[in-house]
């Protein structure tokens, strides 16, 4: 098998990258693709108590166990299948229970912080990066968070100005500038789909 194609998607937190990983998922074939949420690779914290989990500051590169992504990225690149973490916001933990990801032709990579670590951007293919203003992504997370990370709204705001505001300034933004393709999603975008699609398939050698 060729080795597999790796895109990675960057974007301020709820600006729509899962969103508009779907959008690409729903052109290509399923069994094709793998997608990994950088969010998976949090810090194991089990050694700490709730009220110190929620002192982390989850939006600097010093949370994501990087070492083990990278080494998991080497690992399908050479047709291994690898034993992902999954996390569970609810907890602020890694779970119990990991995934296991066979290599695949497409694998996605997913997270506010993933441009920042130089080593994942040698091995991507395609680089993203999903913009939106950060009144809308602030809404869409405030919805979010309580709907679905177990959040209320005094703590989705502590924290969003404490750090989630400051550190898209210092960490996320910046790495606009690595992306090949940057996506406004306050408009449609079903082109810059279309157009990165395309480059999947012509590098599988599918777009005769
Ligand atoms: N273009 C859009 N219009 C309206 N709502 C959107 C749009 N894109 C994303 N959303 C919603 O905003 C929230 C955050 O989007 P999501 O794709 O999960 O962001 P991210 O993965 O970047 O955190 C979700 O509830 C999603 O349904
Ligand atoms: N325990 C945690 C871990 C992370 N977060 C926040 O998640 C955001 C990234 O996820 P998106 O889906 O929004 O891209 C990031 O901004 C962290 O603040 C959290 O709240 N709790």
């Amino acid at each position: 098998m060729r080795k597999p194609v790796i895109i990675a998607v960057a974007g301020g937190s709820a600006s729509g990258k899962t969103t508009v990983v779907k959008e690409i998922l729903d052109k290509l074939d399923l069994k094709d693709v793998e997608i990994i949420k950088h969010d998976d690779y949090y810090l194991d914290q089990t050694n700490l108590s709730m009220d110190d989990r929620i002192k982390i500051n989850y939006d600097h590169p010093s949370s994501l166990d990087n070492d083990l992504l990278v080494s998991h990225i080497d690992g399908l690149l050479k047709g291994h299948a690898i034993d992902c973490p999954t996390y569970n916001f609810v907890t602020n933990n890694r779970s119990a229970e990991t995934r296991r990801i066979e290599p695949k032709k497409v694998i996605i990579l997913e997270g506010i912080l993933i441009l920042t670590d130089s080593r994942i951007r040698e091995l991507s293919d395609i680089k993203l990066y999903v913009e939106l203003d950060d009144d809308t992504r602030f809404i869409r997370r405030l919805q979010r968070d309580i709907a679905e990370r177990g959040r209320t709204v005094e703590s989705v705001i502590d924290q969003y100005l404490n750090t989630v505001k400051p550190m898209h300034h210092k960490h996320v933004k910046p790495t606009k500038r690595f992306a090949d393709v940057i996506i406004p999603n306050d408009y449609k975008h079903s082109v810059a789909v279309d157009i990165i699609v395309s480059k999947i398939k012509m590098i599988l050698g599918e777009d005769k």
